[in-house]
């Protein structure tokens, strides 16, 4: 992976004196996931906003694509069609008489044609999954709902990175949840995403890099593992550890378990300790089919529920969602679909996951990863690939 976005001792004093920035370097590798993270008046917003030459250091320099930033508005015009940034307050950013025309804003500002700013608002509509609220005032909507407007208008302006400052903050679980999975997917799909946040959990297993800062710097940055692995820094920044860190590491006080090489994410990896040092591992696992949604027919979904070969059904992705809910389908897992599925097929159980396009290589890239991990056999079935006559009762 190469830097796409840099900064080089950068330092930044607001108008009344505060120094919100003290001589942060920091590099961002292009397609990863990063997490800021650290207590209220770290200096997060402040560098979420150095990135899109919303606020220019005091001194030092920052860097896209190896480049130094320029304040001219040609400039700022171009990196912010390649940085977008969401705001933590959605209605700092939404202010259009209606949905549709709040998306439409940047494109029609860069002087897009119509017919292409059309195609641009409709797709970014339908991907954050809001086409039937396109002609309501943003100011009327949930705040799941203005989250998912402000990402459709950075959506539009096709970017290379989307900068969110506090994605999921004041939004109930299953909201962040699926923000949180909508960024998993765009950067699948090759957007670096960045974002800040206080919730500890959410950043030890969504980011491949947390950068830790406290009173404008930064203190420690590296793979969550690497971040998280010292209670005292981490305590000092007025940070707690994540649960799963706790109790693994309460476990090994305990004796009950003892020090892997790699530390668990989350609660598969607990889990997975848990049992194995409890000598249960011998347990024959569950399967766990995958089916492509964009070319299976739903009758074909239901044909698969009622053969009775799986007890849990979870969908990923906007628009295997939209589909599960138009066929009506129940869903037992809507977000961390993956995981909840390799949870009950350690513990013996079937399940299906309905996605689409790249996630559905992505879904079993991550099933076979937890496999070979534990060691186990977890069979992926996937469809329209196998056919339903060959699905055993394996509940
Ligand atoms: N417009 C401003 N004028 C003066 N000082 C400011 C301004 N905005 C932020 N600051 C100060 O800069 C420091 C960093 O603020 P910043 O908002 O970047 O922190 P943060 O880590 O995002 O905090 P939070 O988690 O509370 O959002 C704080 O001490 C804050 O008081």
């Amino acid at each position: 992976m190469s830097e796409i976005l840099g900064l080089r001792d950068v330092c930044y004093i607001y108008g009344d004196g505060h120094a919100a920035l003290r001589n942060v370097t920091l590099s961002i590798e292009s397609g990863s996931k990063v997490a800021l993270v650290g207590p209220n008046g770290a200096g997060k917003s402040t560098l979420l906003l150095m990135l899109n030459g919303t606020l220019r250091p005091s001194s030092g320099t920052v860097l896209f694509k190896g480049e130094p930033m320029r304040y001219d508005s040609r400039s700022l015009r171009d990196i912010r069609k390649s940085v977008g940034v969401v705001f933590q307050n959605s209605d700092d950013q939404l202010f259009a008489p209606t949905v549709e025309q709040d998306i439409a804003f940047g494109p029609l500002n860069l002087g897009y044609p119509r017919e292409k700013i059309e195609r641009y608002v409709g797709y970014a509509l339908s991907y954050v999954g809001l086409d039937e609220h396109r002609n309501r005032p943003p100011h009327h909507l949930s705040g799941g709902e203005k989250k998912r407007v402000a990402i459709a208008g950075i959506l539009v302006m096709e970017p290379e990175v989307l900068v969110l400052d506090e994605p999921t903050s004041n939004l109930d679980p299953a909201t962040s949840e699926e923000i949180m999975e909508m960024l998993d997917e765009l950067n699948l799909y090759g957007k670096t995403v960045v974002i800040s946040t206080h919730d500890v959990e959410l950043a030890y297993r969504w980011a491949d890099e947390v950068v830790l800062m406290d009173g404008g710097n930064v203190v420690r940055t590296g793979t969550p593992e690497r971040v998280f692995a010292d209670p005292d820094v981490v305590r000092k920044a007025r940070l707690k550890l994540p649960a799963v860190l706790e109790i693994y590491r309460e476990m090994l006080g305990r004796g009950i378990l003892v020090p892997v090489d790699e530390m668990p994410r989350n609660i598969v990896d607990l889990m997975h300790l848990i049992e194995s040092a409890a000598g249960r591992s011998g347990r024959k696992p569950g399967r766990i089919y995958i089916c492509d949604i964009s070319a299976t027919p739903p009758s074909r979904i239901r044909d698969i529920l009622s053969s009775g070969a799986v007890r849990y059904i979870g969908a990923m992705g906007t628009k295997a969602k939209m589909i599960a809910s138009e066929e009506l389908l129940e869903l037992d897992f809507s977000y961390g679909v993956v995981d909840k599925c390799v949870l009950k097929a350690i513990a013996g159980k079937s399940s299906l996951i309905i996605t689409s396009g790249g996630m559905v290589e992505h879904a079993e890239r991550r099933i076979r990863s937890y496999a070979e991990e534990f060691g186990i056999e977890i069979e992926v079935i996937i469809l329209p690939r196998a056919h339903v006559s060959t699905l055993a009762d394996n509940r």
